[in-house]
Formats: C-alpha cells, structure tokens, sequence
C-alpha cells in the first residue's frame, strides 16, 4: 500500500443537478491510502499516518492532486496532424487529416504514431479516453497492444467508411464485418481495454455498412458506439442530400439501431430539438469539442439547450482538428464558449469545469464506478499538478483564495507543463524531474 499526502480536489456530485459548491470536495493535507491500484481510504493525512504508520509515503503538498482527466474523443491518426488551421471540416478532412491517417497503412508508420498518441494523452495528465481508431485493423491492434503495455483505460476501435473518402481508407461491408468481429473478440474487456464500433460519419457510411455497425454492436456485452453528428453546417446539409428519407442527421444513426446508452457523438453544434429528445430518451452521450468547434469554425455549442432537455454532455479534444490534448484548455475554451453565448449561454464554474473534464466522461463511458472522482473505492486515476516555482500559476495558486478560485487559475493557466505527476490504477506513468 501507499500512502499520498496532497490538496485533493475532485468533483462528487454533478454541479449541474446540484449546489456547485455543494459539489466540490477539497481536502487540505489530505492522506489518499492507495491499495491493489484503488483508494481504500481518504481523510486527514494525520490520521490515516497514525493508523498506518509504516505505509511509503508520497508527499505530493507541492501543488494539486486532481482525478486523471477523461477525453471521450480524439483521434489516434490525427496526433501528427495537430493545427490545420483556417479551414472548415470538410476541406481538412480532405486537405489535412485524411493524407496523414492514410500514412498508417504502414504498421511501422501506426505503431510509432500510437506511442506518440499514448505519451500525448498521459503527458497532458488523461488516464481515461474514448478513441478514435484508424480505418487500418491492424494499426487498431498496434494502439490496443500499446495502451494495453501502459495500463490505461482505453475505449477504441476501426473506423469504417465505405464511400466518398480517398480510396486507402475505404472498406466494404463484409471486410468491415470480419475485421471488426476480430478485433472485437481480440481486445473488448481485455485489462482495462473496450472496444467502440466507429463509423466515421454517415457521410462516409452507406446504410450496409451502419446496419454492419449494428450487427458488430451485438457482437458483445458493453460494446460502445461512437461517431460525429452535426459538426457543421455543409456536412450537415450533404447528410440530408444523401439520405433524404431521414428525419435528420441523427436518425441516419437511429434509424440502424446505432443511438443507445453507450453511445457517444461528437460535437452535435447544429442540433434539432428532436434530435436532443432522441439523445436524451436513448441516454445517449455528446462529447463537446470546443476547441476543435473554435479551429473549424463549426459554431458555439448550444450547452443549455442540451441540459434543458437532459442529454448529457462531456468534453473531448478532438485532436487533431483539437488544438491539443489538454483537457485544460478544453474547459477554458468551453468557458469561453458559453461566455460567448451571452444570455443563450450556461454560465460555467470552475466545478463545472473539472466535472466536465473527469466525472462527465467517466459517466458518458459508463465507468463512474471506477473513476472520474478519487472517492474511496474508486481506481487510483490521478494528475498531479505542480507549476515550476516561480511560474504565473505557482503565484496564482499560492493566492487562491478557496479551493473553486484555485480551480478557476488552474484552468486559466495550467497546461501540460504542470503535470508533474500522472496515475494509472496506482501505476505511475508520469514523474517529473526531481520528484
Ligand atoms: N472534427 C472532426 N470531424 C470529423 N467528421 C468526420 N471525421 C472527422 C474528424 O476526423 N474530425
Ligand atoms: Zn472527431
């Protein structure tokens, strides 16, 4: 067992149901006993060091021990082709992220871009993530061995397409109906590893091939589905063009069978009130991508009409049309966004903010139990934020004046750089220099 001494901060409950303030735990000099990879206990470092005065210690005061973040979307191809700026989505699939997720048809190619993606995640302190896969099966196999090597708790799969992308990436019905069968039955519930039955977008997916996604999601318990869904205005336009006798986007997923509880869509900027009452009668998930909405210019997401009518929302990076894979700088921008939206707008705290980024995703992935909050019980899933001393966001938590206005400057300032420490079901990835 181990013993960590730190601030504690983590989100119990959804601010967004009740008293925000009401919702923040924040324990001063807190102890967390960490045993088999879980928090068995959790209370004043003094008294779980009376009782258990042999256990290691790690002292981690220096700074602010957060849950690991969870991003429930962003793409393993896509970490090499980060800042293709000034185009909207459908010129930098084509321009910018589609030539570079054609690249990992090599193995070789796939295999050091996973580790890239892997050190990217875990660097900016994310222990938890619903992946974007490739549209190549075995590269597929090389991210799943390659999360699977470091522990962490990744949701992936193939990506299918099956029209109107450039060639290498297409695939037929019946190949993405074996492929997928194969790395269902290779990688779903192995360690902490799911898999996600990912059809890119209705755009590129003819109806065989969504109703293939349905039979593959029958293929096993607990499989998730994941895709996109109004990002933008010409995509959604050309979505209705190519199957006019759908209600709406949504439907040309609703109508296979395709919008469930495990299911999460990614972005959903231009939604129909219907398409909101589908999600939210299905429980369905949306993973809110706010800097990747900035970068394409895809619009300001309507968070308020989303919770008004209880579809769940969580944040995601979207790398690489995301400018990163700091969670972050997702909140603040996700701030920012609303505080946009004027009187349209949810006006976000900071405890909106750290649920968004940890007990948001781990509920829309169905893994509240284990993570998202370093509750006892729960999965030691951890970041350890440190500012370099000195820094604006050492001076900044040094003067914060509660644990919520600590939050606000850790949003507004923290990026990967603080991360000094990361935790993967007690497992250290992360230890900065000197520590
Ligand atoms: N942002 C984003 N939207 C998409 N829609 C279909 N594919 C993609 C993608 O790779 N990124
Ligand atoms: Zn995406």
């Amino acid at each position: 067992m181990t013993l960590y001494r730190a601030l504690v901060v983590d989100v119990a409950a959804n601010p967004f149901t009740t008293e925000p303030s009401a919702a923040l735990r924040a324990d001063d000099d807190a102890g967390l006993l960490v045993r088999d990879g879980r928090v068995v206990e959790r209370g004043p470092y003094a008294d779980l060091r009376r009782s258990h005065p042999d256990e290691d210690t790690v002292d981690l005061r220096d700074g602010v021990l957060l849950p690991g973040f969870v991003d429930t979307h962003v793409h393993y191809p896509q970490v090499r082709a980060i800042g293709g700026l000034g185009m909207p989505l459908l010129d930098w699939l084509r321009d910018c992220a589609l030539p570079e997720e054609a690249r990992l048809a090599d193995n070789a190619y796939a295999a050091v871009v996973a580790e890239e993606f892997l050190d990217g995640l875990v660097a900016a302190g994310t222990t938890t993530a619903l992946v974007f896969g490739s549209h190549f099966a075995d590269a597929v196999d090389t991210l799943f061995t390659a999360a699977e090597r470091r522990g962490l708790r990744i949701t992936a799969g193939q990506v299918v397409s099956d029209r109107i992308l450039r060639d290498e990436l297409l695939t037929t019905p019946e190949v993405a109906l074996s492929e997928g069968r194969k790395l269902i039955e290779r990688w779903h519930g192995q360690d902490r590893l799911r898999y996600a039955v990912t059809p890119r977008f209705s755009l590129s997916a003819s109806e065989p091939l969504l109703d293939v996604c349905a039979e593959l999601l029958d293929a096993a318990d607990g499989l998730f589905l994941t895709s996109h869904v109004n990002e933008n205005g010409a995509e959604v336009e050309e979505v209705r063009a190519l199957f006019p006798e759908r209600r709406h986007y949504l439907d040309t997923y609703a109508h296979h069978g395709l919008v469930g509880p495990r299911t999460v869509l990614a972005h959903n900027v231009h939604p129909t009130d219907h398409e909101l009452d589908v999600l939210a009668d299905a429980r369905a998930w949306v993973a809110h991508c706010p800097t990747s909405n900035a970068a394409l210019g895809s619009g300001l997401f309507p968070l308020r009409r989303h919770l008004e009518r209880g579809v769940g929302v969580a944040l995601g990076s979207d790398v690489g049309a995301g400018t990163g894979f700091s969670l972050v700088k997702e909140g603040l921008q996700a701030y920012f966004v609303q505080q946009l939206l004027g009187a349209e707008g949810v006006p976000l705290s900071p405890v909106h903010l750290l649920h968004l980024t940890t007990r948001a995703g781990a509920e829309a992935l169905g893994l509240s139990d284990r993570v998202g909050d370093l509750g006892v019980g729960k999965e030691f899933d951890a970041v350890w934020l440190r500012p370099a001393p000195s820094s604006t966001l050492a001076v900044n938590l040094a003067h914060a004046k509660d644990a919520s206005d600590l939050l606000a400057r850790v949003f507004a300032l923290g990026t990967p750089a603080d991360v000094a420490g990361v935790w993967s079901a007690g497992r250290r990835l992360i230890t900065a220099s000197g520590t």
